[in-house]
């Protein structure tokens, strides 16, 4: 039976990078997109300003939606401080089974909560079944036709606050236009684009960061 991407991607992590150290496992998934096979992780480009954005934020309690094969979840994760946690949701069980042992590998278990299921079944269970009050940091990377339903989901749920960051990646390629209408014309967010490239490419992409005004 032929492996997947995925698979062939945490082959990799096993194979280079170090047990406990995120960073080596960052490393090795970018050399695995950089001279053996392409996938959609943010990446290092845009994953630096993921990096300055989460240090700035400095979350008790973030989430990130699309895990895929966990890259996102370990340079989020890593940058915690102890105590708080991050929920990051995938609704493929594959890709989950992969990313559980990508973040595992970078010994980030007990800051992660990975849960297999769609957002937007999911948002509506956060604060019952998660004990979530507010969420401080958002990550958008899943389904792009996605983005602007689930923030105003998050809205009507009451799962941000005055301050709340959100974080969207691929603003540009693939695009998430109507995403960017709305943070950007609605007067509830303050937003600012990031201009980067899409991962491993010299392709323009970018992300927006947007603060929920309250
Ligand atoms: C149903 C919506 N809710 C969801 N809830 C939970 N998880 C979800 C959801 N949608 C999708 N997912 C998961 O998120 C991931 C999907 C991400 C979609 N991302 C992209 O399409 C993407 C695509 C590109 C890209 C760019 C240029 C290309 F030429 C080709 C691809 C680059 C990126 O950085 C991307 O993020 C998968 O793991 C999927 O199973
Ligand atoms: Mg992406």
């Amino acid at each position: 039976t032929w492996s997947t991407r995925p698979q062939r991607l945490l082959k990799a992590v096993q194979k280079k990078a170090t047990r406990g150290d995120p960073q080596s496992v960052i490393s090795a998934i970018d050399n695995f997109c950089r001279h053996k096979e392409w996938a959609m992780n943010v990446g290092d480009e845009k994953g630096a300003i993921l990096d300055c954005v989460v240090s700035e934020v400095n979350p008790s309690t973030a989430l990130e939606l699309g895990t895929y094969c966990g890259y996102s979840t370990v340079r989020i994760a890593r940058l915690l401080p102890p105590e708080t946690r991050l929920i990051t949701l995938e609704f493929n069980p594959d890709y989950a089974v992969v990313a559980r042992q990508v973040i595992a590998w970078a010994g980030l278990q007990d800051k992660v909560e990975l849960v297999v299921g769609a957002s937007g079944d999911l948002i509506p269970q956060m604060k019952q079944q998660f004990g979530v009050k507010e969420f401080d940091f958002v990550f958008l990377d899943h389904w792009k036709d996605r983005y602007l339903l689930d923030i105003k989901l998050l809205e009507e749920c009451g799962l941000l606050r005055r301050g709340t960051v959100l974080l969207a990646d691929n603003v540009i390629c693939p695009g998430t236009p109507e995403y960017l209408e709305y943070v950007r014309t609605n007067p509830r967010y303050e937003s600012r684009y990031f201009k980067s490239h899409l991962e491993y490419t010299k392709v323009e992409d970018g992300l927006e960061k947007s603060i929920f005004l309250g």
